[in-house]
């Protein structure tokens, strides 16, 4: 049979691939879109959108909780499990039918559904065997993401355990939730999994949880989920996993001599990325060590004809930053001169309340102030913020790094009520290159968190390197 000829080919339906494969096709271009399970990849099926809905019900279970500090009387709190997972699966088979009814729609747009594989060139073309199909394009586009990191941990594999997807399956509420790792997903579920109903524990082998974070805001989580009942091991190794002594769930042996026992293990200590699998050594790409493609700014692989986006260029580990990538990719095809290298990492983590951070952090600071910048910081505690006293969430704090020279924001870091929306403030003024005068200057809504912000700028001090 013939090879299917296009003028690109995007293997993998992230968060970048659909969207520029549809910009490609609404400008006359002819595009497959191989992918190898459902439309929407991690993101929609078993990332962002099933846990935020989660996350809602645990927020919820939570309030109720508290309900009577609001002057409301209800009885004792009843989490429907099965109903809450169920109102999840509803709300991602609603965004991955929206998607496919969008794309599905779209002229020009082949969906080839199939694991896609690289299997050399055709002259100026790559070539990508998909199923049954043959698939040929002079573009590339690689949009294939990534998978949960397994460790080799000694009788992991051995041991029944899940990972964010097979969490997300579960029929029953785990009794006792023991995770292994202490980063996003970790908090972000524990905490969920917790205010359902479950006990959990976790296993974190560096000394803090979240560690990119500055020291006191790591403090601030650990000390926000203890107050939760969340149990914190930290700063400690595995040594061995092994099947629960009644037989149901696991049994996980530390370094320092502790045992944690639980119903479910859920391993979650980072992703490892889809590009094993990919042929791609029929055309000459090369991964890094830990198996991403690296890319120019325009990002563009070693390979003229393929760009990476999404997870696998190590660029942003989040949608945001694959759904970017699309916009930088579409608009340099286009003739433009966008650049992946002028935005500043930005991201918020689900917990409740959300940690949220752009731009620097404190041991940055440290080094520019060790090479002369002049540098102040203002930090601020969400317990003298009056919208969190009227809310009654005064958890968390609200930290800026400023450049004393030219005025603008290095950095922000917020755990707290609506910190993931009051980052975006700072967020956007870093982007058009304002200062902290205009946020100074700039009449803000009462009451809200957000209009802080210039008493916070006015209390910041010399940020010492010690
Ligand atoms: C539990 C969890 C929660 C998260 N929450 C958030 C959040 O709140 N906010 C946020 O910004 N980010 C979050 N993320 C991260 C976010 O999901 C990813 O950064 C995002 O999905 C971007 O990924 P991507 O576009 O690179 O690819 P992905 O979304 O991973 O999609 C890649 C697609 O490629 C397909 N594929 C792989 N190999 C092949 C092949 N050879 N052939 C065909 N198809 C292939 C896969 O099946 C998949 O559909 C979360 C992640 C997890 C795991
Ligand atoms: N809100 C969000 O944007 C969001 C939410 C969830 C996930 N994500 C994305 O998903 C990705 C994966 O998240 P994750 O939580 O799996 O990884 P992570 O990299 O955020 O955290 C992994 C943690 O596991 C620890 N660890 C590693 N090996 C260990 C071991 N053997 N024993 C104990 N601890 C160990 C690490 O020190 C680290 O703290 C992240 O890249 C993130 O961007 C984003």
């Amino acid at each position: 049979m013939a090879n299917e000829t296009f003028d690109a080919i995007v293997i993998g339906a992230g968060q970048a691939g659909p969207a520029l494969a549809a910009k490609l096709v609404t400008k006359g271009s002819k595009v497959a879109l191989v992918e190898a399970h459902e439309l929407g990849g991690t993101c929609v099926n078993r990332g962002c959108t099933p846990t935020k809905t989660l996350r809602k019900s645990a927020r919820v279970a939570q309030l109720v909780r508290r309900a009577a500090e609001f002057g409301v009387e209800v009885g004792p709190v009843q989490v429907n499990f099965e109903a809450a997972m169920q109102r999840m699966h509803k709300r991602v088979d609603e965004s991955r039918a929206g998607l496919e009814s969008w794309l599905g729609g779209l002229d020009g747009l082949t969906i080839v559904k199939a694991h896609g594989r690289l299997a050399g060139r055709a002259g100026k073309d790559f070539i990508v065997e998909a199923g049954a199909r043959t698939l040929q394009a002079p573009k590339l586009v690689l949009n294939t993401g990534t998978r949960a990191f397994i460790p080799p941990i000694h009788g992991l594999k051995e041991t029944t355990h899940l990972d964010n997807d097979s969490l997300l399956k579960l029929r029953e509420l785990p009794r006792k939730l023991v995770i292994i790792g202490g980063g996003y997903i970790s908090l972000e579920m524990g905490q969920i999994f917790r205010r359902l109903g479950s006990k959990v524990s976790i296993i974190e082998i560096g000394p803090r949880l979240t560690s990119r974070e500055d020291e006191d805001v790591s403090e601030a989580i650990a000390d926000m989920l203890r107050t939760e009942g969340i149990e914190l091991h930290l700063g400690v190794e595995i040594k061995r996993v092994l099947p629960a002594l009644d037989g149901a769930g696991a049994r996980v042996e530390m370094a320092d001599g502790r045992t944690v026992e639980g119903s479910h293990l859920l391993v979650a200590v980072g992703r490892t990325p889809n590009t094993d699998d990919l042929g791609l050594q029929s055309v000459g790409l090369k991964t890094n060590k830990r198996g991403y493609l690296e890319t120019n700014d325009r990002l563009e692989t070693d390979v003229p004809g393929i760009w990476a986006l999404g997870d696998i260029n190590q660029r942003g580990a989040f949608t945001h930053t694959s759904y970017h990538d699309h916009d930088i990719v579409a608009e340099n095809l286009a003739g433009g001169q966008r650049s992946a290298d002028a935005r500043n990492t930005i991201y918020a983590m689900f917990t409740d309340p959300p940690l949220a951070h752009v731009g620097l952090y404190e041991a940055d600071a440290k080094r520019l102030v060790a090479e002369g910048r002049r540098i102040s910081q203002a930090v601020h505690a969400m317990k003298d913020v009056s919208r969190a006293k009227e809310e009654s969430e005064t958890t968390g704090l609200i930290k800026l790094l400023v450049d004393e020279d030219s005025g603008h924001f290095l950095g922000a870091t917020m755990l707290g009520m609506a910190a993931d929306e009051v980052i975006q403030a700072i967020g956007l003024v870093m982007a058009s290159q304002g200062s902290w005068r205009q946020v100074r200057e700039a009449l803000p809504v009462h009451p809200t968190v957000t209009e802080f912000l210039p008493t916070i700028i006015d209390g910041r001090k010399p940020f010492a390197a010690a």
